[in-house]
């Protein structure tokens, strides 16, 4: 296994345009540089091109002009297995990545699969769930558990797998007030780099000092989020709506 390499950031993305193949142009050239550590939100309205751009990150889409690199590592098809290791995508459905009979077997899925066994593995496996705060539901089967429950294990899964960088597909949707606020604290504590994609602006907020607003398949801004969400015709011209009488100033912003 390529190590990833400490200098390059995160992630680098350069002038990626790429059109499916029906023709349709969804990016036409962002650049993105998400360095070490950094935890971003990506805002945009339906249809910005926020999905294909994250489908670029760990190849499930290739095809497009410009580049994608993970710590260094160009993502192209002769480096996909290390590139989806170092890319961890949680999708918004967790049902999507939980299949088998325990969240043990589960969280185990990804490194088993990678070759590792025994104590070494039985430990990754324990940390990840230690670390989403689910180590006491390792014999359960992820569909006894409730949505938010299993929202975190699915979590698990991905960091089981020690990513280079945690992209998160809408992590706060149907989360209840109270789960919504320990996947924030579990988020904030992890050692990780994030890319969360969502239409949650206070939550947003709440976890990433920094946000990129992506319309119209380009970066039409790259800030601090409480810049962005206070900026009134920014939000505007782009779709982006927080909820009524919510004032980003009120919000401190967690590191
Ligand atoms: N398989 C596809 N074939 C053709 N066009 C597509 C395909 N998937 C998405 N698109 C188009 O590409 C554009 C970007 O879509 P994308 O799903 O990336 O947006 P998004 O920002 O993730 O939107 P949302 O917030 O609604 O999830 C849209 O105009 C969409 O209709």
């Amino acid at each position: 296994m390529t190590a990833a390499d400490s200098v390059s950031p995160s992630l680098d993305v350069r002038g990626l345009a790429y059109a499916y193949p029906d023709g349709h142009q969804a990016l036409f050239g962002v650049d993105l540089t998400v360095g070490r550590g950094e935890r971003v939100a990506l805002l945009g309205p339906n249809g910005a091109g926020k999905t294909t751009l994250v489908l670029h990150l760990n190849g499930i889409l290739t095809g497009g002009v410009g580049s994608v690199a993970v710590a260094g590592l160009p993502v192209d098809r002769r480096n996909l297995a290390e590139i989806r290791r170092r890319v961890g995508i949680v999708f918004q459905d967790p049902d999507d990545q939980l299949f088998m009979p325990t969240v043990r077997e589960d969280v185990a899925f990804g490194p088993a699969s990678a070759g590792m066994r025994g104590a070494e593995l039985e430990a990754r496996v324990m940390t990840a769930l230690d670390g989403v705060g689910m180590a006491d539901f390792a014999d359960r089967p992820p569909h006894h558990l409730s949505f938010g429950q299993r929202r975190r294990v699915a979590v698990a899964t991905v960091l089981a797998m020690e990513p280079e960088i945690l992209v998160l597909d809408e992590p706060s949707s149907n989360l209840d007030p109270a789960s919504r606020r320990e996947l924030a604290d579990i988020l904030r504590s992890l050692d990780v780099t994030v890319l969360m994609v969502t239409h949650d602006l206070p939550y947003a907020l709440e976890l990433c000092p920094r946000s990129v607003i992506l319309s119209g398949g380009v970066i039409a801004a790259d800030g601090t989020t409480q810049a962005l969400l206070g900026d009134d015709e920014l939000m505007h011209t782009h779709r982006l709506e927080l909820p009524f009488g919510f004032d980003p100033r009120s919000v401190t912003i967690g590191a």
